[in-house]
Parts: C-alpha cells; sequence; structure tokens
C-alpha cells in the first residue's frame, strides 16, 4: 500500500495523528481481509450480485436543500456528521443513537448524513452507518449517506457501498496522487462520487487535477489539529467557474460561520461536533442555516 510524501512517518519526527490512524487502519483492513465472510473476492461477490442497496447520485442532492426551491441566490446546504469522540475532543457524545440522529437530521433538512466508521479514535463502527441509511430509508427525499473514514483502499469503499454509503471521504493528504486517482475511479465506479478533502493550496490543485466534483476543505489541520477558518475562505477562488461544489469541513459552531462563507460562495458546511452536542439538533439547524 502507498504512503506519501505527507503520510510518510519520517525516522527522527514523531508521528503525527494522521499518520497514527493510517497505521492503526491498515492493520483493522488486514484482519477484516483475512477474517473469512469478508475476504475481498467475497465482497466483490456480494457486489456482482447487486446486493449493495440502491444509491442516489451526490451532487444533485447535495445541490438540494430546503432554501434552493424558494430562494433565487446560492444556498447553502448541510453534511450533518455523526462523530461519538474524536482524536482532538475525546468523547463528544456517547449516548447518541445513530440511526435517531440520521433522522433528526434528515428532517431538519440535512443533503448528506456523515457517519464516522473509524473505531479507535472516533469510536464510530460500520453499523453506525447502515443503521443511520436504514433510519432515513424510508423518507421520501432522503439525505446521501458518506462514510466518513480514512480510506486508503479498494476494499474499504465495497465495504462502504455493501452498507449503505452514497459516498466515501478521499483524503487527498493521505495519498498519493496515483493512489488517489485509483480510489477516485474505483468509486465513481461504483456509482459513488467521492468528497475529496484538501487543506491547502497544493491539495486542492492536486483535487481539480483529479476532476473531483465534490470538494471539501478541511479547516482542521490532520497532522497537528489546528483549526483555522479561513482555510476553505482562503481557496474559494481556486473553484470559482468550475464545476465543482466546495464544501467546508470542520470547527463551524454558528450562524455567523455560516454566513461567511454563503457570502464567498461555499456551497455546503459539514458540522459534527456542534450537532453532536446541541441539546435541541433541529432547532440548532434552522438556526445555523437560517431555514
Ligand atoms: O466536528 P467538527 O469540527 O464540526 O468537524 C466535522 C468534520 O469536518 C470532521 O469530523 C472531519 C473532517 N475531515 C475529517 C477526516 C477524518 C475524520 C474526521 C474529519
Amino acid at each position: 500500500m502507498s504512503t506519501t510524501t505527507n503520510g510518510d512517518a519520517s525516522a527522527s519526527k514523531p508521528p503525527t495523528i494522521l499518520q497514527k490512524i493510517y497505521a492503526q487502519r491498515q492493520k483493522d483492513v488486514e484482519l477484516a481481509q483475512a477474517t473469512p465472510g469478508t475476504r475481498p473476492d467475497e465482497l466483490d461477490t456480494y457486489l456482482a450480485m447487486g446486493l449493495a442497496p440502491p444509491l442516489i447520485p451526490l451532487v444533485p442532492r447535495l445541490k438540494r436543500n430546503p432554501a434552493s426551491s424558494t430562494s433565487a441566490s446560492s444556498s447553502l446546504s448541510l453534511m450533518a456528521e455523526i462523530k461519538r469522540a474524536s482524536p482532538s475532543k475525546g468523547d463528544i457524545a456517547l449516548t447518541v443513537n445513530p440511526a435517531q440522529q440520521a433522522l433528526l437530521y434528515a428532517k431538519a433538512g440535512a443533503s448528506v448524513i456523515s457517519v464516522l466508521t473509524e473505531p479507535t479514535w472516533f469510536k464510530g463502527t460500520l453499523l453506525d452507518l447502515r443503521l443511520a441509511r436504514q433510519a432515513v430509508d424510508v423518507l421520501p427525499d432522503r439525505p446521501a449517506l458518506l462514510r466518513k473514514e480514512f480510506v486508503f483502499s479498494e476494499y474499504q469503499i465495497a465495504e462502504a457501498r455493501l452498507h449503505g454509503a452514497d459516498t466515501v471521504l478521499l483524503i487527498v493528504a493521505m495519498l498519493d496522487q496515483p493512489t488517489l486517482a485509483r480510489l477516485y475511479a474505483y468509486s465513481c465506479k461504483l456509482g459513488m462520487e467521492p468528497l475529496v478533502e484538501v487543506n491547502n493550496a497544493a491539495e486542492m490543485h492536486r483535487a481539480l487535477e483529479l476532476g473531483a466534483k465534490v470538494i471539501g476543505v478541511n479547516n482542521r489541520n490532520l497532522h497537528d489539529f489546528s483549526v483555522d477558518m479561513g482555510t476553505t475562505s482562503s481557496l474559494v477562488d481556486m473553484v470559482r467557474e468550475k464545476d465543482v461544489v466546495l464544501c467546508a469541513l470542520s470547527g463551524i459552531s454558528g450562524p455567523g460561520d455560516v454566513n461567511v462563507y454563503k457570502e464567498q460562495g461555499v456551497n455546503a458546511v459539514l458540522v459534527g461536533e456542534a450537532l453532536m452536542r446541541a441539546p435541541d439538533t433541529s432547532a440548532f439547524i434552522k438556526n445555523l442555516l437560517a431555514w
């Protein structure tokens, strides 16, 4: 499996959190692949049998939100995240039920529900993803489901699809360009346009070179956890006039943050912690997006 300039731990420096998670995830995936029942060829067979649940295309769903039908001006869409814990914040909301939370997000108008499936630092599982999907499946215009994960192999993308994801996250900082291109193509082949995550201009170039249609700028640097809300703003000009849905990720806690991005032409915001902690989820969402 390929590592990258950024993802490669050099001998002298201690590994960054991204490198630690990547290393652990490689072991986890190796174990799953060696386990009868979840071997790669078995997942391929399930996919070939058409057993993955039907999916919806990400881009049109992301462009649709409770304000998009009425307002002439551009409106922001919400990607709402299910996140029990995180390496930077520790435990966030251990008792929130993913299926109930997904329903609340969907009914409040989220276009995408992002589910963390990383078990060690984020305390998420593939079952969270599957049950979140099942909870919203009956709704007339359900949100798309995003597998929020540290993806480095086709296997994880196949798993995502079989567990009901409509899209997966690809983190540019974690992957060299050939691997990124290969995983991007595989995800598209399964019908899932990925959310491609960048954190600076060089990574944005790589995402654009790939032809990514949905790009998320993470305001949080995954190597050192520093959060700079201006990160998204600084990259907006690189996608202006382009056929790209631009999303701001991380650190968004109130309508002030959202309004700045709206004025700058950002198309969507991804919110985790603030939503998981909100005492009244739907009231919080209405206030956040001014819906
Ligand atoms: O909880 P926040 O600050 O609203 O952030 C959500 C989301 O952006 C964050 O969870 C995230 C962005 N990119 C990631 C990559 C892996 C894991 C997590 C993430």
